[in-house]
């Protein structure tokens, strides 16, 4: 069983720290010491330690780097920034800048863009690669969407496709998508739901500029901009300005306070024509807001709540950890996933299948040191998590894809016929304008398709293959599940029919007892009368006897 990669970083002392102690001494590249403010030393080791003089280019190598590489090859990681307000979470995550040229101050998130870019272009012509991009905030523990890219990627031939909301001509950053719902999938895990969903078709490029993809909408109220991409770099510009809209203010401890948490969700989708196989992975980054003590910085007003509802998440985020690394019978324990949004965001990076990296970014100064011994604790305790013994590859073969697609296909024929022929009863009932009306209405639920020549068309995104899929599974299960409550309903019927009958029979039982009680009581006092009679007779009979004796007595002295 792998654990989770934890790793520190000491980013070096800043302006307001100028002058301060150092509270840290190197032992090696795993391990230091770490003094606090009441002079208490403290060891930790990790699996790296990055100090103050460490190059971004070294902690994304070791902590993203094969998470990339995995996720290109169908495998799920998550990456995480832990720690204190200031202690350097979004310039390990973004750089200096997300356009940063400078590969001294370049982030993880420009060298994820960069790898998945590269490692699509050294691809054959055989493969055609997606790239989705949802990136949404949890901001004040409500998930807001930032923006959805999609970057269909094809051998020599990039394109970037932006999904944003409604016909109403809202900008592609539009915030008003500000309760994002977070909902588990059998087979993709954690997922957002609410989040503009786009879905395309992996094909092989024809023409080289116009690019035409058969979109299949699952929301009448999205649009689509498309919008060509040469490199990473084009791409890195659009999301420049989803990372605009993060809520960001300043505070005691940090000028550019991330006041949020962001995460960044890359999706991708491989087709090899030649293994009859579609394949996705995916790469979470988590660039969580900061913790701060409020009695510390002073913090007032909006800050000081957004600051309490931050600390409350990442406190909901400790009790995960602690449960998850409990001794006792951790397997039965109660895991508190769903006690914010944050964790449950995070239950598959903690608690399932994908690998999972964490960063505990701190200040090596003393004055912060209470702080950062509080981060490294986090994450001595995440080292000890287990992660799933089994890395789930998300890979689904083209005879899979193909026995779904007849499935989804039949159920579909089967709801059309159904409500076309409600339709047909109904036309001969209602006027025509009301009929039109619930035909619409038809259309909305999906149990008639608008254009019936596609009925039975096929889905060709993987995800929407497979979310329909399940529909049909959940119709099935329904259906059985109403075959089966018909029959015990029928049973019940049945009995409380047997029931009535039972009753009757009692009743017409307790009558004929009834009236041979009366019989018997009859025949009881019949009897006791003869019993009288013979009693009477017999006391006669005797009288008489013993008078006729003694009158022979009396004649024969
Ligand atoms: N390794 C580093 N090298 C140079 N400067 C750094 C480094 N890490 C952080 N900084 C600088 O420190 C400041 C605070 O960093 P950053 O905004 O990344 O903190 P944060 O942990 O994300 O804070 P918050 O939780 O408040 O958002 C920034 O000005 C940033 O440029």
């Amino acid at each position: 069983m792998a654990s989770i990669c934890v790793c520190a970083r000491f980013r070096p002392l800043n302006s307001r720290e100028d002058g301060e102690a150092i509270c840290i001494t190197r032992s090696d590249s795993q391990s230091f010491s770490i003094k606090d403010e009441k002079d208490e030393q403290y060891m930790f080791s990790f699996d790296k330690v990055f100090y103050e003089d460490s190059e971004q280019a070294d902690v994304y190598e070791f902590l993203a780097g094969p998470i990339v590489r995995d996720a290109v090859n169908s495998i799920n990681g998550t990456i995480i920034t832990y720690g204190q307000t200031g202690a350097g979470k979004t310039f390990t995550m973004e750089g200096a800048n997300i356009l940063e040229a400078d590969n001294l101050k370049k982030g993880l998130l420009p060298r994820v863009v960069d790898e998945l870019f590269d490692a699509i272009n050294g691809c054959g012509e055989a493969t055609a690669y997606k790239i989705k991009l949802s990136m949404v905030e949890i901001y004040m523990e409500r998930v807001r969407l930032a923006t959805d890219l999609i970057f269909c990627v094809f051998p020599l031939q990039l394109c970037f496709i932006i999904a944003t909301g409604s016909v109403s001509g809202r900008d592609l950053f539009d915030l008003s998508k500000d309760n994002i719902q977070i909902k588990e999938h059998k087979s993709h895990g954690i997922l957002l739901s609410g989040a503009t969903e786009v879905s395309f078709n992996i094909f092989h490029m024809e023409s080289s500029n116009q690019l035409h993809f058969p979109i299949s909408l699952t929301d009448n109220e999205t649009t689509l901009l498309q919008i060509p991409i040469l490199d990473g770099e084009e791409a890195l510009k659009v999301l420049c300005g989803g990372i605009a809209n993060r809520a960001v203010g300043e505070t005691q401890m940090n000028a550019g306070s991330s006041r949020s948490h962001c995460i960044y969700m890359f999706t991708i989708q491989k087709d090899v024509t030649n293994e009859k196989r579609v394949s996705s992975g995916k790469v979470v980054l988590v660039d969580l807001a900061g913790s701060e003590k409020v009695e510390k910085t002073g913090a007032e007003g909006k800050v000081l709540e957004e600051a309490k509802t931050i600390n409350k998440s990442l406190s909901a985020l400790g009790n995960v950890i602690s449960a998850l690394t409990s001794s006792q019978h951790a397997k039965s324990l109660h895991i508190p996933f769903r006690d914010s949004k944050l964790t449950r965001l995070l239950q598959d990076a903690l608690g399932g299948s994908s690998q999972t990296a964490l960063l505990c970014c701190c200040s090596p100064s003393l004055s912060n040191s209470s702080e950062s011994v509080s981060t490294l604790r986090f994450g001595a305790r995440a080292k000890h998590i287990k992660a799933s013994s089994s890395r789930v590859l998300n890979i689904n073969s083209k005879e899979d894809i193909d026995r779904k697609q007849q499935e989804i296909s039949a159920l579909n024929d089967v709801k059309q016929q159904i409500a076309e022929r409600i339709l047909k009863k109904l036309r001969e009932k209602l006027d025509a304008e009301t009929v039109n009306l619930i035909g619409e209405e038809f259309v909305m639920e999906g149990l008639l398709l608008s254009d019936p020549t596609t009925s039975g068309s096929m889905i060709t995104d993987e995800e929407e293959l497979n979310s329909s899929h399940e529909s049909v599974i959940t119709s099935q299960t329904i259906a059985s599940w109403k075959e089966a409550t018909q029959k015990l309903v029928n049973t019940i019927l049945e009995l409380r029919r047997e029931n009535v009958i039972m009753k009757e029979e009692w009743q017409v039982m307790k009558e004929e007892n009834k009236v041979m009680r009366q019989v018997r009581k009859r025949i009881k006092a019949k009897l006791a009368q003869t019993k009288k009679l013979y009693l009477v007779m017999g006391i006669g009979f005797g009288v008489l006897a013993s008078s006729c004796f003694s009158f022979v007595l009396l004649v024969s002295s």
